[in-house]
């Protein structure tokens, strides 16, 4: 039997819940209420020292997450109600002539982790390169670096790329700024215009790579947005820090990490290392699952691909990525690269929560 359509359906109540819960803007509320919720004491991220292990006595703590919990908490269930979009749309901008593996690594752990949909934006030059990586993958050649523009066109070519982008942004549920990015000035200004967009609209940015460059230069691009993650490795930390707290890196205590997020302002900040360290600018909360001694490049796209929104969501990012990687370095050893830690990441899921038939 065929469904009713058209004007019926849209004003059947039962229609209307089920497109209102298609919609991304809907979806995002979800995630965000997720996450935001008050933790149970089942999942393990309470920063009270009775439900978690207590790291570091310092003037401020550092709390080992219980993060399979949190796994389990936030990954969707699989609803066979559901049609395609439902499960998350994520958009990364990244991806210039030197680099195509990061955007394509970070676009296609999302998908590999349940996401419905995964759209890459990048320059032409790497869009055919990405593409033949995965079919999976949405790519879009429509970012300029500065050599393919003339001075007096770059006014007309930023809005056009803007339009383009714009056109999309609403059916993201999260954007993953900078992986492969590259630093090209024009490039840069036009991913600024973009941000700037994002913001309004509410979408979950995450900022990683290059972008991190852009935000250490132009730290209002993400001042006081509580919907801003910045995922920097040692080196980028070590600039933001000169460049936000003018001072010097400080790797023993949590306070700079803290000072950090709140000079910024609402952003949240997770320092990869060792332990990946996540800061909302009152608590930090680490994970420290041991992953591998490999210290390949690109496993940081993984986690950029992977993170959602706020704390919960970098927590359950990282040890998805640090199990991956222990599985893959199990079987790979030395010779393990970053294509073989994907391959493991709906295993490090799928260990931790089975889907159902
Ligand atoms: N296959 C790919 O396409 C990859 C592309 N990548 C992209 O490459 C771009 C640049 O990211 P990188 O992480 O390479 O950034 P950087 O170019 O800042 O760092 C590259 C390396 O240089 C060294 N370095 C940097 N700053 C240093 C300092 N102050 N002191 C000592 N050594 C220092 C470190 O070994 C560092 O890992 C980003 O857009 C990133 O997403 C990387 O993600 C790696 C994989
Ligand atoms: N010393 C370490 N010991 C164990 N795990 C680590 C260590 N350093 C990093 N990692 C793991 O690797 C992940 C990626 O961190 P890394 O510092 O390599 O990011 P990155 O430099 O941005 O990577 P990319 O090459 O993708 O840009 C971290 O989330 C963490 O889980
Ligand atoms: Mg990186």
């Amino acid at each position: 039997m065929s469904r009713p359509t058209g004007a019926w359906q849209q004003h059947h109540p039962q229609y209307r819940g089920r497109m209102w819960a298609a919609s991304p803007t809907f979806r995002r509320q979800l995630i965000l209420l997720r996450t935001l919720l008050p933790p149970n004491p089942a999942a393990g991220c309470s920063s009270s020292p009775s439900s978690s292990l207590r790291v570091r006595a310092m003037a401020a703590t550092v709390y080992e997450a219980d993060a399979e919990a949190v796994v389990r908490r936030i990954t969707p269930p699989l609803d066979r109600a559901r049609h395609k979009g439902q499960a998350g749309k994520i958009a990364v901008i990244g991806g210039c002539r030197e680099y195509t593996g990061a955007p394509y690594f970070a676009a296609i752990s999302a998908l590999k982790v349940g996401a419905d949909l995964s759209h890459v934006f990048c320059t032409e030059d790497a869009a055919t390169v990405i593409k033949s990586y995965s079919p999976e993958l949405i790519v879009h050649p429509i970012l300029e670096e500065s050599y393919s523009v003339r001075d007096d066109e770059r006014g007309s070519v930023s809005s056009k790329i803007l339009t383009e982008v714009a056109k999309w942004m609403e059916r993201f549920d999260c954007i993953v700024v900078g992986p492969g990015l590259g630093r090209d000035s024009f490039l840069l200004d036009c991913v600024s215009n973009i941000m700037r967009h994002a913001r309004p609209a509410n979408i979950p940015t995450v900022v990683d790579g290059d972008g991190l460059f852009l935000v250490t230069n132009n730290p209002d691009l993400v001042e006081g947005n509580s919907l801003a993650i910045l995922t920097p490795n040692v080196y980028e930390y070590k600039r933001l820090v000169q460049k936000v707290l003018n001072c010097d890196i400080d790797q023993e205590t949590p306070e700079q990490l803290i000072a950090l997020c709140q000079k910024i302002g609402g952003v949240t900040i997770m320092r990869k290392g060792k332990e990946d360290l996540i800061c909302d600018g009152k608590t930090v909360t680490q994970v420290s699952t041991y992953g591998s001694p490999r210290r390949c490049g690109g496993q940081g796209d993984i986690l950029a691909g992977r993170v959602n929104p706020m704390t919960l969501g970098c927590i359950a990012g990282s040890l998805l990525l640090r199990r991956a990687a222990s599985l893959a370095f199990e079987k790979n050893k030395r010779s393990t690269v970053t294509t073989d830690i994907i391959e493991f990441l709906g295993k490090s899921l799928e260990d931790i929560c089975p889907a159902e038939h």
